[in-house]
C-alpha cells in the first residue's frame, strides 16, 4: 500500500510544518554563521559547485580514543595479537556532509566521516541484503498494540517518507525490509505519538527510534528552533541509556544512519574525558545520546540545555526507570528545562517492561501507544536454550568442557565468540585468570575497569582476537556483537527480565543463537519463571527443572510470569488498574503484518505480571 497512510501523514506534517520549503535552501549564504535548518542542509542542486574534497579524516567526530592496541586478556596471552585487523566501525576517508553543498552550517571545522567507509560507493554497491538476516523468522510473531487511533503498520521503507538521505542510509546498511518492531513503531513515531514499545531482544529497536528521529529533525518541522549558544548546546533530541558501550553503540549507528542528513549526533558518556565531549557539543548537537550520570553533570554546568528538545527516547527504558536510574532520570526529564510530555515527543523501548515499571514510566508520556512485539519480556525462539544442573565447585570446568566442544566447532581456525556471565566484578576477574591461565584466551568487562580497559576489552573480543568474555550485567542489554555463538550464564541472575537481556546478546537479528545456564539449588526461586520462559520459546525443559519449578511456591515476586502464551500486558489492560477509562483506548492483536491473528489466547491477566512488592534494585552493583 505504497500510498496509503504514511502518506498521508507526510501531507498532514507538510502542512503542519508550514513554513517547510526546499526552496528556501537556495536563500542560505555559505558559511554565514546563522542557523540552517537540517532539512536545508547538504542538499543537493543543480546549481552547487563540486562537492568537497574527500578529507582526510580530521578524527574530530570521534569519541572513542584511539586506540593502540592492547586490551584483551591480561593474562597468559596465548594468542595475544589484538591490535591486528580491527577497526571500529570504518573511519575511513572524509566525503560530504555538514558545512557543505548548501553551505551555512556554522560548523566550519568539522567534515563529517564516512561511517559506511564507501566513499566512491554507488547505489549497486547496498543491492544486497543484510548479511544471513532471516526474516522468516519474524513471520509468525504476534503483535499487540493499544491506545487511541493506532497508525496502521507498513510493510516496506519505501511506504514511509523517511526522506532521501536517509533512505539512501538504510540501502547503505544493507537494510531491504523493517523489522516487526520498526514496521509499527517508525509510523506510529512519525505520526507523531508517544510511543511505550516492548519488542524482543535484537529485532532492530534501535532503528526504530533512530529513523523518526532523524527525520524528524531532517524535516524540521518544529517551527521553533534551537539557538547557538556560545557555551551551551541545545540538541533536538535525547537518547538515554544506560551504560556507556550502549551509548556507543547508538551513537555510531546513529550516525550511519543521519549520515549526509544535516544531522549531527554526539555522544556523552562518563569515564571518558569531559574535554573531549565539551569540544564535540560547542561544534554544534541535533542528537545527543548519552548515560544519565555524565548529562546531569554537563546540565549542571550549563553547557548542556534541554528546552529545546523535541524528542526523547529512553533506550532499555525499564532499566533506566527501576532505582538505579530513576532518580537520575526524572532529574533530566522532570526537574531541568526539558518540555512536559505533549510538547516533546517521548519513545521507550526495551525487551522487558514490567508492570510496575510500565506504570512510573507512563509519567513521562502523553496519551501513548503501546506496542508489544512477541509476548513482553520473552525471549526469542532462535536461541536454543540450554539449561544444566552443575554444583558450584563444578561450574569452571564444566565451562571448560563446553569451551573444548566449542573450540573443535570453530570455524576458519577462529573459535566461535562465546560471553560468560558472573554475578560479581571479583568473580569476572577471577574467571578470567583462570581461563587465560588454561590457554583459553579471556578478557573482562564490569564497572571496576577504566572506560579504556572496557572498550579495549570489548573491541578485542568483537575482532575475534579474544573470543571469550566474562561480563556482569554492564553487558547485559543492548550490545549487538555480531558472531556471539554462545552465552553462558555461569552464575545465573536472580531476575529472570536480566536473563532475557543476557542471553539476547546471541540470536539477533534473525540468526541464530545458543545460551546455556549453570542451575543449582542457589538459583531455586529461578526455577518457573525460567521454565515457563523456556517453555513459551518452545523450548525443551528438563524434567529435572520442570520438578523444582513446580515445587516453587508463588509469593508475588517479580519474576512471577503470567500465564498466557502471548500478551500484549499494557499496564492500563490490567483490571486492577483504573483511571477511570479515559487511558486505554483498546487493543488490537495482529501477525507482524498487521494482518488480524488469531491463535494466542488471553494472556493478559490481572494475574500474571509483576505483581507486588516493588520492583527491585536489580544488579545495581555491576552497573556503572
Ligand atoms: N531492517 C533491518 N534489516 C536488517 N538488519 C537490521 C534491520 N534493523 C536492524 N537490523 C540489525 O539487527 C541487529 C540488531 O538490532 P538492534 O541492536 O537495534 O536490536 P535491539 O532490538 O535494540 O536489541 P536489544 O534488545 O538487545 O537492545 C543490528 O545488527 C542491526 O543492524
Amino acid at each position: 500500500m505504497p500510498t496509503s497512510w504514511a502518506d498521508s501523514v507526510a501531507a498532514a506534517e507538510n502542512t503542519a510544518a508550514g513554513s517547510y520549503n526546499v526552496g528556501n535552501s537556495n536563500s542560505v549564504a555559505p558559511n554565514r554563521p546563522t542557523y540552517v535548518p537540517p532539512h536545508l542542509r547538504n542538499r543537493p542542486s543543480s546549481s552547487e559547485a563540486a562537492p568537497p574534497p574527500a578529507a582526510a579524516n580530521s578524527g574530530s567526530t570521534s569519541a572513542v580514543p584511539a586506540v593502540g592496541g592492547g586490551g584483551g586478556h591480561r593474562w597468559a596471552a596465548p594468542r595475544n595479537d589484538f591490535r591486528a585487523g580491527y577497526s571500529s566501525g570504518g573511519r575511513g576517508g572524509g566525503g560530504g556532509g555538514w558545512n557543505n553543498r548548501s553551505g551555512g552550517w556554522d560548523r566550519g571545522r568539522d567534515r563529517e566521516v564516512n561511517p559506511f567507509g564507501d566513499d566512491d560507493g554507488t547505489e549497486q554497491q547496498f543491492d544486497q541484503e543484510n548479511t544471513g538476516i532471516n526474516f522468516d523468522a519474524y513471520e509468525d510473531i504476534p503483535v499487540e498494540t493499544s491506545g487511541d487511533n493506532v497508525p496502521p503498520p507498513v510493510n516496506t521503507f519505501a511506504e514511509i517518507d523517511l526522506g532521501e538521505a536517509l533512505n539512501l542510509n538504510i540501502r547503505r546498511c544493507k537494510y531491504v525490509k523493517p523489522t516487526p518492531v520498526q514496521r509499527y513503531a517508525i509510523p506510529i513515531s512519525l505520526g507523531g505519538r508517544d510511543l511505550m514499545a516492548c519488542a524482543q531482544t535484537g529485532s532492530g529497536k534501535t532503528a526504530a527510534f533512530c529513523f523518526p528521529i532523524i527525520s524528524g529533525i531532517m524535516r524540521g518541522q518544529f517551527g521553533q528552533r534551537a539557538p547557538r549558544m556560545p557555551r551551551t548546546a541545545c540538541p533536538l533530541a535525547l537518547i538515554l541509556s544506560p551504560t556507556r558501550e550502549l551509548s556507543c553503540q547508538i551513537h555510531e549507528e546513529a550516525k550511519k544512519f543521519a549520515y549526509q542528513t544535516g544531522v549531527k549526533v554526539v555522544v556523552a558518556y562518563g569515564g571518558a574525558p569531559i574535554n573531549q565531549q565539551l569540544r564535540e557539543l560547542e561544534r554544534g548537537v541535533d542528537i545527543l545520546v548519552a548515560t544519565p550520570g555524565r548529562l546531569v553533570d554537563l546540565l549542571e554546568r550549563a553547557r548542556v540545555s534541554l528546552q529545546f528538545i523535541r524528542y526523547l527516547a529512553l533506550d532499555e527504558a525499564d532499566r533506566m526507570l527501576d532505582m538505579g536510574f530513576e532518580p537520575q532520570i526524572r532529574k533530566i526529564v522532570q526537574q531541568m528545562d526539558m518540555p512536559p510530555p505533549g510538547v516533546r515527543q517521548t519513545m521507550l523501548f526495551s525487551a522487558t517492561f514490567p508492570k510496575e515499571i510500565q506504570r512510573l514510566a507512563s509519567d513521562f508520556l502523553a496519551s501513548y501507544i503501546f506496542l508489544a512485539v512477541g509476548r513482553v519480556g520473552s525471549s526469542t525462539d532462535l536461541i536454543v536454550q540450554r539449561v544444566e544442573y552443575v554444583q558450584e565447585s563444578d561450574k569452571r570446568s564444566h565451562l571448560m568442557d563446553l569451551l573444548h566442544a566449542q573450540r573443535a566447532n570453530g570455524v576458519h581456525g577462529k573459535q566461535a565468540l562465546t560471553l560468560v556471565f558472573v554475578e560479581t566484578k571479583k568473580g569476572a576477574d577471577a574467571l578470567e585468570y583462570w581461563l587465560c591461565m588454561n590457554g583459553f584466551p579471556a578478557t573482562t568487562i564490569h564497572g571496576d575497569r577504566t572506560q579504556q580497559e572496557r572498550e579495549l576489552a570489548l573491541r578485542s573480543f568483537k575482532s575475534g582476537n579474544t573470543p571469550i568474555l566474562v561480563a556482569t550485567d554492564v553487558a547485559a542489554r543492548g550490545l549487538d556483537i555480531p558472531h556471539v555463538a554462545h552465552v553462558v550464564n555461569f552464575d545465573l541472575p536472580n531476575d529472570i527480565d536480566d536473563y532475557v537481556h543476557r542471553i539476547g546478546r546471541t540470536g539477533r537479528a534473525g540468526k541464530s543463537g545458543l545460551a546455556t545456564a549453570f542451575f543449582n539449588d542457589n538459583n531455586a526461586s529461578m526455577a518457573r519463571p525460567l521454565s515457563d520462559l523456556m517453555q513459551e520459546a518452545n523450548q525443551e525443559v528438563p524434567a529435572w527443572l520442570a520438578r523444582y519449578a513446580a515445587r516453587a511456591s508463588y509469593g508475588g515476586g517479580k519474576n512471577r510470569r503470567g500465564g498466557g502464551r502471548f500478551g500484549g500486558r499494557d499496564f492500563r489492560r490490567d483490571s486492577n488498574f483504573n483511571r477511570g477509562g479515559d487511558y486505554y483506548g483498546g487493543g488490537n492483536m495482529n501477525n507482524a503484518y498487521g494482518e488480524p491473528g488469531g491463535g494466542y489466547g488471553g494472556g493478559y491477566g490481572a494475574s500474571g505480571g509483576y505483581g507486588g512488592g516493588g520492583y527491585g534494585p536489580g544488579v545495581a552493583s555491576a552497573w556503572d
